[in-house]
């Protein structure tokens, strides 16, 4: 395997909060057009490594890599025009005005007060709107593409939150929990929208549900105290004694796909 063959990868990442280690010697090989989980207790560092890959904290040492270009050192907004997405829950979206304007806006790549200006040009408006109603038609938000974004319903919003992600073309996609507080019906949507993407993107998520990290990953990456415990399929990570003792032998349930 080259190095080409990982859309992202991280070396010995490390990301220090004052004293405390938060992140130590992380090495992660992120497979092109992989669905990839990471997982691992309270505390482990997994949200911490997603700061650090989007920009948001800066790593203490280590460096990044997205698609043969090192990004260690690049703002966040460099970090999207570079490939990057990160899916934020709820907080990204603009509850009054109709999803296919908060696509559009996120489709801008601004921040919405600055896509709202009006030196905005026509053609990339034009182009705007076209990714807009493509992400609109493959997240199966057309039909609600007039809708305030506020009053769709809970597992709308929350693939409009994705849609926001992949409005900015990106080839890795990052998510935090998809599907925390989501009801049985929703949770089937989104796994099955997490597959999907994984077959011309990259997707990397955070996830405590066992069963849809089995279900869904191609790779797991096992966490704790801020360092890589375990890394592999579902089936090796499953069976891995390692991590049956992280998890004290409980939560390491849930089908494998
Ligand atoms: N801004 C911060 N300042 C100091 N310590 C922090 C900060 N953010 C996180 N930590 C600590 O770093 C450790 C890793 O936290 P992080 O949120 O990355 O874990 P996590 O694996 O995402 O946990 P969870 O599953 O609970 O979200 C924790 O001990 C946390 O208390």
């Amino acid at each position: 395997m080259t190095t080409t063959d990982f859309a992202l990868s991280t070396q010995g990442l490390g990301v220090t909060y004052g004293k405390f280690v938060a992140l130590a010697d992380m090495d992660l090989n992120i497979r092109r057009n992989t669905v990839h989980s990471i997982i691992g207790p309270n505390g482990a560092g997994k949200t911490t490594m997603f700061h650090a890959l989007t920009g948001r904290v800066m790593p203490s040492s280590g460096s990044i890599t997205l698609n043969g270009k090192d990004i260690t050192h690049i703002r966040d907004d460099e970090r999207v025009r570079h490939g990057i997405a990160r899916s934020f829950q709820v907080t990204s979206l603009f509850p009054t005005l109709p999803v296919a304007e908060n696509l559009r806006l996120a489709a801008q790549g601004k921040t919405p007060w600055q896509a709202l200006a009006p030196w905005r040009s026509a053609e990339s408006n034009r182009a705007a709107l076209n990714t807009a109603a493509e992400v609109m038609e493959r997240l199966r938000l057309t039909g609600v593409a007039h809708r305030p974004a506020g009053e769709l319903s809970h597992g709308q919003q929350r693939r409009l939150e994705v849609g926001m992600a992949m409005a900015s073309h990106p080839s890795v996609i990052l998510m935090d929990e998809p599907t925390s507080g989501m009801g049985v019906e929703d949770i089937e949507e989104m796994k099955a929208l997490i597959r999907d993407l994984g077959q011309d993107h990259t997707v990397l998520f955070i996830e405590h549900n066992m069963g849809i990290v089995m279900n869904i990953s191609d790779t797991i990456t096992v966490m704790r105290l801020g360092r890589k415990l375990v890394e592999g399929t579902p089936a090796t990570v499953r069976a891995d004694p390692e991590v049956q003792r992280a998890y004290l032998g409980n939560m390491i349930t849930g089908d494998i796909a």
